[in-house]
């Protein structure tokens, strides 16, 4: 029998701060993970750093603000970044992420005045170093959120032991993982090579600040990497880290209700609805990763070979808000022609979880951004894995290992190969054309859905028990 005390504790509703960082890849699975934690009753302050930098982000905040009004919203205004620091990266990303970790001092204002006050505050993975040193002489448990995948945290937990020699290519070919096994350096993010970056920097001391964490969030499911979650709960990657909790954040309506796709996203599900079952390409590369020009055609040769239609949502700018070049600005009129008869390609927003769940799309093309391949898990697309920067490859190892889905083949990193457009469509036409990868993907659909989001979402769960208690 439960004792009265017990009993209060589950009744309880645990006040948490999420505190997301920059770029759709971060913001959108702390919103799912807001949306879960409302469905279980805790209360959320969701922390924004502004100003934003895409217009993507802005919306996705909006949207999700406007569908759950009982949460507290708090505007973190952050300071302009001294050029010293903007020398060292161009990435706007990246320099986003740094001009928060040095203006997060002026956040323990805000999270005093929070009422009731904090149980737990989840910190974006790109912001712990600056976070832990608010939260901790505040004395509120903090709890990082890691948004790509086990595997790759599995090197960021281990990354310590290995950065100096990391650095030298003489020394180090791969990067044998206790537990996980050897990720070679060609897996390895290109920017973890070069020790100055803000990247590296950044990494670095993140990863010796782990252990002053309470826990670590990952949105993965066993189905996709049992084995590297089962050696990281072990604890036989690297010693004394703080427990693991992995949970399924799925999709959630805000993300339905965005408005922000216009026509561009209407044409597409009017398009996909005369297509037939398992017919179609989809083909994204996430929100902040543009191709050049050259590969962009290279990429509409491609697809045009494999004789499938598709649905490609083009980027020609990392930042949305700069995209603005026309489509036949970018593809050529003659490339333009060819596509249009094809397929169907657009530079707005659209709904990819809502695209990839229709019944006439048959494979992906993804750059293996986590959230797209925990999104094609969900919906059990076959993926074919063309990764281009930082974790990417080795969540395509992910997808290989998994089954669900392959690399597309030696094809460099983003900028360095020029992959031909024949390669390309052959490739996809043996993702299309894969019956067992088809089923296998269905497979892997099928169990996760057993458990996440219903009765056994084990992770998410024990957190917030931790919370109540
Ligand atoms: O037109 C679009 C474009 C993107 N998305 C969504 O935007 C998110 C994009 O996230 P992700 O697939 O992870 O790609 P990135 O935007 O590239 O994500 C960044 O953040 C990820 C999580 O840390 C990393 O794994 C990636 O390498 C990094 O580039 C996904 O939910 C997509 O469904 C849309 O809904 N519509």
């Amino acid at each position: 029998m439960s004792s009265p005390a017990a009993d209060a504790n589950d009744l309880r509703s645990p006040h948490v701060a999420l505190l997301p960082s920059s770029g759709a890849g971060h913001i959108t699975p702390f919103l799912r993970l807001a949306a879960s934690l409302l469905s279980q009753n805790c209360r959320v302050t969701l922390i924004t750093s502004h100003p934003i930098v895409t217009q993507a982000e802005s919306n996705l905040i909006s949207s999700f603000l406007s569908s759950f009004p009982q949460v507290t919203e708090k505007q973190f205004h952050i300071l302009p970044l001294d050029p010293a620091s903007a020398a060292s990266s161009k990435d706007p990303f990246f320099l986003q992420w740094e001009s928060i970790r040095r203006s997060l001092h002026l956040l323990s204002s805000i999270l005093s005045s929070l009422s009731p006050p904090l149980d737990a505050m989840v910190s974006d993975i790109t912001l712990i170093s600056s976070t832990i040193t608010i939260t901790k002489p505040m004395k509120i448990p903090n709890y990082v959120f890691f948004t790509s995948s086990a595997k790759m945290f599995s090197l960021f937990s281990y990354y310590s032991v290995v950065s100096e020699s990391l650095a030298d290519s003489t020394k180090i070919s791969e990067i044998k993982i206790p537990g996980i096994g050897a990720i070679p350096r060609s897996s390895i993010p290109p920017l973890l090579l070069v020790p100055e970056s803000l990247f590296a920097t950044m990494f670095k001391s993140d990863s010796d600040n782990l252990r002053q964490f309470d826990g670590i969030i990952i949105n993965t499911f066993d189905q996709l990497e049992s084995k590297t979650l089962k050696a990281l709960k072990a604890g036989e990657v690297a010693g004394g880290l703080p427990p693991l909790f992995n949970v399924g954040l799925i999709p959630n309506d805000f993300e339905r209700k965005l408005g922000f796709g216009g026509e561009g996203a209407e044409a597409v599900s009017k398009w996909l609805d005369a297509q037939l079952a398992k017919s179609v390409v989809y083909v994204s590369f996430g929100s902040r990763t543009a191709l050049s020009r050259e590969q962009i055609r290279e990429l509409g040769e491609g697809l045009v070979k494999s004789g499938y239609p598709f649905v490609w949502v083009m980027k020609d700018k990392a930042v949305d808000k700069e995209d603005g070049e026309k489509l036949e600005g970018v593809l050529g009129a003659e490339m333009m022609g060819e596509v249009k008869e094809k397929g169907i390609v657009v530079k707005e927003w659209v709904d990819q979880v809502e695209v990839l769940r229709h019944n006439s799309v048959g494979g992906f093309v993804s750059h293996c951004g986590w959230n797209s391949v925990v999104e094609a898990a969900w919906v059990g697309v076959p993926v074919l894995a063309w990764p281009l920067h930082g974790d990417q490859r080795i969540n395509g190892e992910v997808v290989q290992g998994s089954g669900l889905g392959f690399m597309g083949g030696n094809w460099g990193w983003s900028g360095q190969v020029l992959v031909k457009g024949e390669e390309i469509g052959r490739r996809i036409k043996e993702m299309m054309e894969d019956e067992g990868l088809r089923l296998r993907a269905g497979e892997i659909r099928d169990e996760v859905r057993k458990v996440v989001g219903g009765t056994g979402d084990d992770g998410l769960k024990q957190l917030i028990q931790k919370w109540r208690a």
